[in-house]
């Protein structure tokens, strides 16, 4: 009887057993495993704002530079701790076989068409890009004031990290940031409790994502100068690029062309290559004296691209000024393509004038650089959008040879053969302490009869806007001042007969030509109801303005 009752037991207990959870077979694993889009979503949030919370509040940036004591710890030795604690030594990033890239304008665009290129030749490719990388160390080490950004990207973070030309997706993005995040934050006691600032975090990030993934090359975008830019803990990249060299951040970098190409040469490694485009000579003589300094292999000029011989295909980015970047993309991954795997030992020869560059030769092109050319895709910059009626076009110009060649972009659309039912309008922001006149002048010769001005604000009610766009360190009314103060200025030059624009404009200047929108949602509704047949936006000024622009038009990361 009492055998009977303990069989009894234990067939209950291998019945129990036998239908507990079971383990799945690895692949369908991993995939009934991940949470439902809502818990992404809800997951991606909460790392966003984690991640948010890293954004150095200007009140301690203030309390610190006081104290001075940032200035003890260089830019590699805080970066080379930070790598250290998720468990990446410095000499690892060598494994990224890293294509470096700085300047002042096209860095983005050199680094996605590289990337393009490189991914067209079947490499698997990892690509890092920052709008910017204002580490609070830069402007403390230089003794300039604080700058107030926002986040670095148009849409979401997750668009600065990809891999094969796609961002992370949100699933993946919350699992690398808490991998990391979770690193740190368990070794900060033995760290005076340091953790890293946003863009170091995702800097370090960044670099975790591509040596987990063994990505066969990682294109990497300096964020600000490039001496004290977190990227430069990268010590043995394969070959480097700097792009055109002008006068932006001038209050870090310095006041003349010379000191800033000392900024942005400081990418150049030892016994490795740097190529850059045509620049004025006092940039060439900064950037050959800091080539040779650091001791790189060699510093050449690229070719034109009509050089190149061969049928040149469409450019995928559009615009006179991504002419000079295509160049510089293919030199790149052509030297990326024949040395990745070897190393190089000659130094930049001495017996040169500074400014007298040699020129690196043009290449017959084949189908999978003229693909890498054609396909590249880079959101924001020269793009088109149609809705309805409207037409926006889209660029992130912010610097005056931005806004130029913005305008010149602009003006090289527009079909005059509509021009009466047509009405033109500009949208435009600023950021930072950057000259709205300057930047505004160059885009009077564009025909516009309005003139809209807003925040980098989606919507003006909080809860619509993304946690992704959230700036501690920006407040909206702030930001609110910012723009009435570029309404003002526009006013003023539309006023001003001597701005040379007068003559521009069939009608007289009035208070209706401009308007001041609280965001983004706001201007594009007034866009909307217009009663011309066509309406023509031009929006620009700022990356961050794009962004917000096209999360009011409804893209997605996945659209970019
Ligand atoms: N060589 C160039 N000369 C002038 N403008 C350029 C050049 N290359 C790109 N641009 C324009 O500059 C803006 C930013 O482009 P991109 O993102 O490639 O440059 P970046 O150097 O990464 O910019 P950022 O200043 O945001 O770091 C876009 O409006 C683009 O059309």
């Amino acid at each position: 009887m009492q055998s009977r009752t303990l069989l009894r037991a234990s067939c209950t207990w291998l019945e129990t057993w036998l239908q507990r959870p079971r383990p799945r077979p690895l692949s369908t694993r991993l995939e009934s495993m991940d949470p439902e889009p809502s818990e992404i979503d809800e997951n991606y949030r909460v790392a966003i704002s984690t991640l948010n919370g890293l954004q150095t509040n200007a009140a301690v940036l203030e309390q610190i530079r006081r104290r001075g004591d940032d200035r003890m710890v260089s830019e590699y030795n805080r970066m080379q701790q930070y790598l250290e604690r998720v468990g990446i030594a410095p000499a690892d990033l060598a494994q990224l076989n890293a294509v470096h890239v700085s300047g002042t304008k096209g860095k983005g665009s050199v680094c996605a068409v590289t990337e393009s290129i490189l991914r067209c030749h079947d490499f698997k490719t990892g690509l890092y890009v920052l709008v910017y990388t204002l580490s609070s160390c830069i402007s403390i080490i230089l003794k300039a004031p604080i700058i107030h950004l926002r986040s670095p990207h148009l849409l979401e973070v997750r668009e600065r990290i990809r891999l094969n030309g796609q961002p992370l997706s949100r699933g993946e993005f919350v699992s690398y940031f808490w991998d990391v995040y979770s690193k740190l934050n368990n070794t900060r006691h033995l760290y005076n409790d340091a953790m890293p600032s946003y863009f170091r975090f995702l800097t370090v990030m960044a670099f975790s994502v591509f040596l987990s993934n063994k990505v066969d090359v990682a294109v990497v975008e300096v964020g600000i100068g490039g001496t004290h830019d977190s990227t430069n803990i990268i010590e043995e990249p394969v070959v480097c690029g700097i792009t055109s060299l002008g006068y932006d951040h001038t209050d870090i970098l310095g006041p003349t062309l010379f000191d800033i190409a000392w900024h942005k040469g400081g990418i150049c490694k030892q016994h490795r290559p740097a190529f850059t485009v045509e620049q004025r000579p006092e940039a060439l003589t900064g950037l050959s004296r800091r080539a040779r300094e650091l001791g790189a292999s060699s510093l050449s000029l690229v070719p034109p691209l009509a050089s190149y011989p061969g049928p040149l295909p469409e450019l995928g980015l559009k615009g006179k000024h991504q002419v000079p970047n295509a160049s510089l993309a293919l030199q790149l991954s052509s030297y990326w393509l024949q040395n990745h795997s070897s190393t190089q030992s000659e130094c930049v020869s001495s017996g040169r004038a500074d400014s007298a560059l040699p020129t690196a030769a043009p290449f017959p092109l084949t189908q999978e650089f003229t693909d890498g050319l054609r396909l590249c895709r880079w959101a924001g910059r020269n793009q088109v959008v149609e809705r309805g009626n409207v037409t926006y076009y889209l660029d992130g110009a912010h610097t005056p040879e931005s806004v130029a060649a913005c305008a010149e972009w602009f003006l090289s659309q527009m079909d005059t053969s509509h021009k009466q039912d047509t009405l033109r309008v500009l949208l435009f922001n600023t950021t930072g302490k950057r000259d709205t006149r300057t930047l505004l002048l160059p885009l009077m010769e564009c025909g516009f009869s309005r003139f809209v001005f807003c925040p980098n604000i989606s919507h003006s009610e909080d809860t619509q806007n993304s946690p992704d766009h959230t700036s501690h360190m920006v407040t909206q009314s702030s930001q609110l001042s910012h723009c009435y103060a570029n309404q003002e200025c526009c006013k003023h030059i539309l006023s001003d007969k001597n701005a040379g624009v007068a003559d521009v404009w069939e009608e007289p200047a009035s208070e209706e030509k401009t308007r001041a929108c609280v965001s983004v949602a706001d201007a594009l509704q007034h866009m909307d109801t217009h009663s011309a047949a066509r309406v023509v936006v031009l929006v620009t000024g700022s990356l961050h303005l794009i962004g917000s622009v096209m999360s009011v038009l409804g893209f997605t990361v996945e659209d970019l």
